[in-house]
């Protein structure tokens, strides 16, 4: 049995004002933050590590009574036999973790939430109190850096083993992804690389995982699952087009891209999986027989939001390592994609299309799909995007796409 204290009380501050404020001096800084609603977690220290919920009980204090907040950053392919790439090594291998500080924002308002293994004496969550409203407002920082090009041969050869694999039957789809790497003059800051993310044009959900002077970061437009309750969704996300330079051209694009075969059967592997686990593990589910376009900043998607009401007996971890990697990430099917991406691709993704996210000591949570992501260490960093390979997909053409992509996290050194 694991006794957690949890004192939440009220903010009279901005959360990331905080954070940047509070940062300094954490070994552990953990960020689940929704730009399009305030859904919004900033984690500081390591109050403990846990592999399950079971077994935690929790001791609520304070003015508000929010359950503490774990979170989870998981590796892409955990037993990739493949060395984990070396930024990525020195991430500890833990499931569950809660920090000693949490910045929470939701519909109710910013607070704040100290755990401990033992009582939290008020004084203590008052010092981070009056830090935290003494916060200045941030300011965006630019990042220099200069892009190291991946090499166009590397991608052709991967791209014609995916290929011949699909001639020969093995996959339908398999989902290739590409490095680059950053290298700047000065390290790269976690704090500014998140300050622009959260103030920058990117759509979705910023995440950032630091421990010591190696940081994860990005911000993905993938939903893996969220649980409120027994109420859980998921989407589809596979399919892209550019937005083009105006409205009219978007939208242009967005036609086409609802009318693209290769595009939509790419798209169908993904809705009929996610169908597939929320019919085993739900009911009253609600998965579109018809996708829609999501437009983002950079890139449009189509998109297929899924719904349903979780079974009594089944859990967010479960229900999220039901549904990871969707062929959104790996292929179709699943496993032999997998496999073909350990065989192909030259690296371990490490937590580049993980599932990262947060749950409640209540069970309550939600994981994205890391896409759209980067590792930072001193002045070194990898990118990472990927896209869907399926019968008649074109070397150049999926090369391009992910440029596109790449641009999102680019866009978080101002
Ligand atoms: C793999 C990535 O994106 C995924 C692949 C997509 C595609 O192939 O069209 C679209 C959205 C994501 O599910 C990435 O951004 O790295």
């Amino acid at each position: 049995m694991t006794r957690i204290y949890s004192r939440t009380v009220p903010l009279g501050a901005d959360i990331v004002d905080a954070f940047c404020t509070l940062q300094k001096g954490f070994t552990d800084q953990f960020v689940y933050y929704r730009k399009d609603r305030p859904v919004r977690f900033m984690g500081l220290g390591r109050c403990i590590a846990l592999p399950t919920l079971e077994g935690v009980s929790v001791d609520l204090d304070g003015e508000a009574a929010h359950q503490p907040v774990f979170f989870s950053f998981n590796r892409f392919d955990e037993s990739n036999p493949k060395p984990t790439d070396e930024l990525f090594a020195a991430f500890p291998r833990l499931r569950l973790m809660l920090p000693e500080v949490v910045l929470i924002e939701d519909e109710q308002g910013a607070f704040l939430q100290v755990n401990s293994l033992g009582p939290v004496y008020e004084g203590r969550v008052a010092r981070f109190a009056r830090q935290a409203a003494a916060a200045p407002a941030r300011a965006a920082r630019k990042v220099g850096y200069a892009l190291c090009p991946d090499s166009r041969e590397q991608w052709f050869s991967m791209m014609d083993e995916a290929l011949a694999a699909i001639a020969a039957g093995r996959v339908r789809k398999v989902v290739l992804s590409r490095r680059q790497e950053l290298v700047a003059d000065q390290p790269f800051s976690s704090k500014d690389v998140l300050v622009n993310l959260i103030d920058g044009p990117s759509i979705g959900t910023v995440l950032l995982y630091r421990y010591a002077d190696v940081f994860f970061c990005g911000c993905t437009p993938e939903l893996l699952v969220r649980k409120r309750g027994c109420r859980v969704e998921s989407m589809a996300l596979a399919g892209t087009a550019p937005v083009g330079s105006s409205e009219e051209e978007r939208q242009a694009l967005a036609a086409a891209l609802m009318a693209d075969e290769k595009n939509r059967v790419e798209h169908d592997y993904v809705a009929r999986f996610v169908r597939e686990v929320f019919d085993r593990t739900c009911y009253d589910v609600d998965v579109p027989g018809q996708p829609q376009v999501l437009p983002l900043a950079h890139v449009q998607h189509l998109y297929t939001p899924a719904r349903a009401r979780m079974l009594e007996g089944v859990d967010l971890l479960t229900m999220a390592g039901d549904l990871h990697p969707t062929p959104a990430v790996s292929g179709t099917p699943v496993g032999e994609a997998r496999m073909l991406l350990r065989e192909v691709e030259p690296y371990n993704r490490g937590f580049f299309a993980g599932a990262c996210g947060y749950v409640d000591a209540a069970g309550d949570g939600e994981f994205s799909v890391a896409l759209r992501t980067g590792v930072f260490d001193g002045e070194v960093g990898w990118v990472y995007a990927g896209c869907g390979i399926v019968a008649g997909s074109d070397a150049q053409a999926e090369f391009d796409e992910i440029d596109l992509k790449l641009k999102t996290i680019l866009t978080a050194f101002g």
